[in-house]
């Protein structure tokens, strides 16, 4: 399968930073959602599972076709509560119907992950709306009740390393597990709408101990109240994993300039880019003084 960015002349970086600034303005108008922890983390989730489905050994999948619409993806029981941010995106879609839905997707991660003071993502336009019959079947996304093995082989289906694979598990910082979509809950402490390195911090610093929540799956819990999944934990039980969850929870730098790239790479696995595709940096609505 070949899917190649298609240029779009009329559109130019103000088009785009003009639905970025929507989308910014509406997380920090509509701050109450999930016991005022915003629609950062979520609209972050939105991005990463409409470009988590890319398997590499057909380049089928991702974020191109903006096939999350289509009730076969959003219905994914790994989808649950995800309704909560395309309804978030629904007006804006409607204001701007020009774009795509893949790029609306991955537009509102990234300006969720600069709005919650990340690092700058680079975004390049040029996903296309495919019809149904484009959509990749339920199951592609990961299970959060397994190992390190796991962990490394799913990542490799989204041509991602033990590095990129770390960092990108960072943004764990944000947000939170709900029982309803998942069957896995907490933190109950303060869930996080910033966007830091705490995730690996939380890692190395808390007692975890493994414990069977109400709907029998297995979670991670501290004294503090902080839970991860047995997926997070598996990257302090693998020592290459370990090296680099050690590094990042040292060096927060590091880490963003990891995150930035693994993020980016995520959400344009699939897509080719013709040469001259022009990429953005959209400034902060704090860098414009809104
Ligand atoms: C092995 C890989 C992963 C597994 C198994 C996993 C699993 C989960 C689960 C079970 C939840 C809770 C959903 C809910 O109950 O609402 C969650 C939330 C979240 N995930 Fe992941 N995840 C993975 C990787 C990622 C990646 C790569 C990103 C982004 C780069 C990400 C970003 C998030 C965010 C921001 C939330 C919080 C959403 C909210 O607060 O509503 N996750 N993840
Ligand atoms: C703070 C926080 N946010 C999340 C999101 C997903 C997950 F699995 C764990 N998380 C934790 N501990």
């Amino acid at each position: 399968i070949v899917h190649i960015a298609a240029l779009n002349k009329d559109r130019k970086i103000d088009d785009y930073q003009r639905i970025y600034n929507k989308i910014a303005e509406k997380i920090r108008e509509e701050d109450e959602y999930d016991g005022y922890i915003g629609y950062g983390p979520i609209l972050v989730r939105l991005g990463w599972h409409s470009s988590g489905t890319y398997d590499k050994t057909n380049n089928s999948g991702g974020s191109y076709g903006g096939t999350y619409r289509f009730k076969l993806e959003s219905s994914d029981p790994s989808n649950n509560g995800l309704q909560n941010a395309a309804k978030f995106l629904d007006p804006i879609y409607k204001e701007f119907n020009w774009i795509s839905h893949g790029d609306l997707y991955t537009l509102g991660a990234v300006c969720a992950v600069q709005e919650a003071q990340g690092p700058k993502i680079p975004w390049r336009p040029g996903r296309v709306d495919l019809p149904e019959t484009e959509t990749p079947a339920n199951g592609r996304l990961p299970d959060a009740n397994n190992g390190a093995d796991y962990v490394r082989n799913f990542y490799a289906r989204l041509r991602m390393n033990d590095r990129e694979a770390v960092a990108l598990t960072g943004a764990h910082c944000l947000g939170r597990t709900h029982y309803k979509n998942s069957g896995f809950d907490g933190p109950w402490g303060a869930a996080s709408n910033s966007f830091t390195n705490e995730f690996f911090v939380n890692l190395l610093n808390e007692q975890w101990k493994l414990e069977k929540n109400k709907s029998g799956n297995y979670q991670y819990d501290s004294p503090k109240g902080y839970m991860m999944l047995k997926t997070d934990y598996a990257l302090i039980q693998d020592p290459s994993y370990l090296k680099i969850v050690k590094e990042f929870a040292n060096d927060e730098a590091s880490f963003f300039k990891e995150f930035a790239s693994s993020f980016q790479k995520l959400l344009e696995n699939g897509i080719d880019y013709p040469k001259g595709a022009p990429q953005y940096i959209f400034k902060t609505l704090d860098e414009q003084d809104i």
